[in-house]
Parts: C-alpha cells; structure tokens; sequence
C-alpha cells in the first residue's frame, strides 16, 4: 500500500488524504469541497462549514451523529474541509466545535479498530495520523469551542488548537482515557499532551486517564477558559479576534517553530508507527478489552 501521497509546495508537503482512499470514499461533494470557498457555506455530510469570508474565518462543526466518533469517513472529510480552507488565503482562523448535542467527539470509533483486518487498521491509522498533523501544523488559528464530552481522540482534536474554550457542564469531561479502556495512548497523543499541560500532570492523567471536569480541566491547563455554556460560541469568537490581531506571518513561524519537532517526531516514523498500531490492537487481548468496553456502553442505556 502506498503509505503516503503528497505534494510539494515551496518548502512545505501537502498531503492530499483522497490520493490514498478508495475512490468510492469520496463523493461528489467532498470534491466540489476542493474548489474555493467564497462565502456560502460548504462541507460535507459530517462535516459544515460556516464561512465567514469577511472577518477572515470559518466554524466547522463535526456533525457525526450520536456522538462524532472518528469514523474513517469523519477522518477523511475532516481532513478535506481544513486542507480547503488552509488553501484559502481568505481565511485565517477556523472554530471547531460540535454539531452533536452533548459531545465534542467521543474520540476515535471504536468499530474501526474492532472486528477488522490488519489492511483496514493501517488505514485508518495513516488516517488519525494525517488529521493530527494537519491540524497540530496548520498554519490557521485554530479554536475549540468544546460543547460537548471531549474523551481520548477528541480529547487529541482540541489539544491541536491554539486555544481551547469549554462548556461549564459537569458532563463535559476532557482528557486522555485510553489506559481506561486497557489501550496506549500513543507517543504523538502523550507528546501533544506534555506540550499542553506539562509532563508531571500528563504522567499522572495518562495512567490514571483521567477525564477532567471543567474547573480541573482549566486548573492543569487542559483548557484555557470555561465558560457558560451558552457563551462558548461568543467567547470563541472574542478569543478569535485577538489572535487575529497578531500579524500572521510572526505567529505562524513562531506556531511553527514551537510545534515542528512534536511533528517531525512522528512524520520520521508514520510507517512504523502504523506498524504499531496494526500489532497492537490486532491482539486478541487487546480486541477483548475493547469488546468489554463497547459492551460496558452499550449497557449504560439498558
Ligand atoms: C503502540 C501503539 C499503540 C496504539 C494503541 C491504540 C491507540 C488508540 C487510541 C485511541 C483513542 C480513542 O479515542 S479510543 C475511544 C475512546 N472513547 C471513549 O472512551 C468514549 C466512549 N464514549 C462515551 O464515553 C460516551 O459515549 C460519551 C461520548 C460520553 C457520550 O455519552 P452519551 O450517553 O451521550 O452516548 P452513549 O449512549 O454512550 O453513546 C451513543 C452510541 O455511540 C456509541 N459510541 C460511543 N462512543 C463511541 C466510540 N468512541 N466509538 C464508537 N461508538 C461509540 C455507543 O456505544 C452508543 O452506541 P449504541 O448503543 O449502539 O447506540
């Protein structure tokens, strides 16, 4: 399988995810996604995005009904929508946020790593793996407007923004919980974390996997404000305005120069990294403590 399709843009590499999906991943509308945005709204069916051309940004919300796990399909529009949007120089910061009520995302889906072969596992972590670097690099300022339950790959999503704004809701736990579930959060998840709260808080809330409420999650650093949460949207937009006063070219190099050496950590060994995963979670023991864990939600609703 050819690992990676990108292209060559001055300095920088494009990853172009449709180059290594199967065609039938892509439908019409992903590819109408691929011309410019202008200022009517486009996306795709899980993903929307709201333009807003004239101040320069755009909210995108995961709309992945019931709770916006990260389905392949998610991954791949996802990556379609930022990698639209990054092109565009009318654009220079984005808000994600959650069109599910109650949940940002509940990370990744747990259905693409139970039950399937090895073939499908490598994809879909050459997948994770792209929507991680393109939103760790982007080159946009990024917002998390967190409405929602934000665990494990969720958790991952909103760490790769500059800033993160989180509902005052006691349901709205955030964090990475992956030891909850008998699996590893890998090096690129535990680094984006350090680099985020520390190392010392990271140890103790990646072995216990700990889900932060809001007040904790602001406390460590996890988020950088809580507020109501009828103000998410509002208080995301304010923050907005102030990054954008910034001068792109200075933030974005020093964005840059503070985010490059976590990445490259990871683009030196995607393969073997794939390689990891595929092992891993293709471990009986590793597919039964998943199999308990789906069971174990499921069962919550009976
Ligand atoms: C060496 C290298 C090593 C590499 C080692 C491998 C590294 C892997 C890293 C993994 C990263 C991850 O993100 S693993 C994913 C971790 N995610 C989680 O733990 C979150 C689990 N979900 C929840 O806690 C909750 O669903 C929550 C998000 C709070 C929403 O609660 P609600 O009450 O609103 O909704 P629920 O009733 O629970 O869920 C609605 C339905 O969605 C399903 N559902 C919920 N979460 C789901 C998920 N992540 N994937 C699929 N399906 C999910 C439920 O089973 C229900 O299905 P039905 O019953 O059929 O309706």
């Amino acid at each position: 399988m050819a690992l990676v399709a990108g292209m060559r843009v001055g300095s920088r590499v494009l990853f172009r995810p449709w180059a290594w999906l199967p065609g039938a991943a892509l439908g019409r509308k992903e590819s109408a996604a691929r011309g410019r945005v202008g200022a009517r709204g486009f996306g795709s069916q899980r993903v929307l995005v709201e333009p807003d051309p004239a101040a320069g940004i755009a909210v995108m919300k995961l709309k992945s009904p019931p709770v916006n796990s990260l389905s392949l399909e998610l991954l791949t529009e996802f990556v379609i929508s930022l990698e639209k949007l990054e092109n565009d120089k009318t654009f220079r910061g984005i808000i994600l946020t959650s069109d599910c009520p109650g949940v940002f995302s509940a990370g990744l889906d747990l259905m693409e790593m139970c039950g399937k072969n090895p073939a499908h596992y490598a994809e879909y972590w050459k997948a994770v793996q792209e929507l991680w670097l393109r939103l760790y690099l982007s080159n946009l300022v990024l917002i998390a407007a967190i409405n929602g339950a934000c665990p494990a790959g969720g958790c991952l999503i909103s760490l790769t923004c500059d800033y993160r704004v989180l509902a005052d809701n006691p349901k709205y736990v955030i964090g990475l919980n992956e030891t909850l579930l008998g699996i590893v959060a890998p090096f690129w998840f535990k680094d984006t974390l350090v680099n985020t709260i520390g190392h010392r808080t990271s140890e103790r809330a990646l072995q216990l996997g700990i889900l932060f409420p809001p007040a904790e999650a602001l406390q460590v650093g996890m988020v950088d404000k809580v507020v109501p949460e009828d103000q998410v949207q509002s208080t995301a937009l304010s923050v907005m305005a102030q990054w954008l006063s910034i001068p792109d070219h200075a933030r974005q190099l020093t964005k840059n120069m503070m985010r490059k050496a976590t990445a490259d950590r990871l683009v030196k060994q995607r393969d073997s990294d794939i390689q990891n995963f595929v092992g891993f979670i293709s471990r009986d023991s590793i597919q039964k403590s998943l199999q308990v864990y789906l069971g174990k939600l499921r069962q919550k609703k009976g």
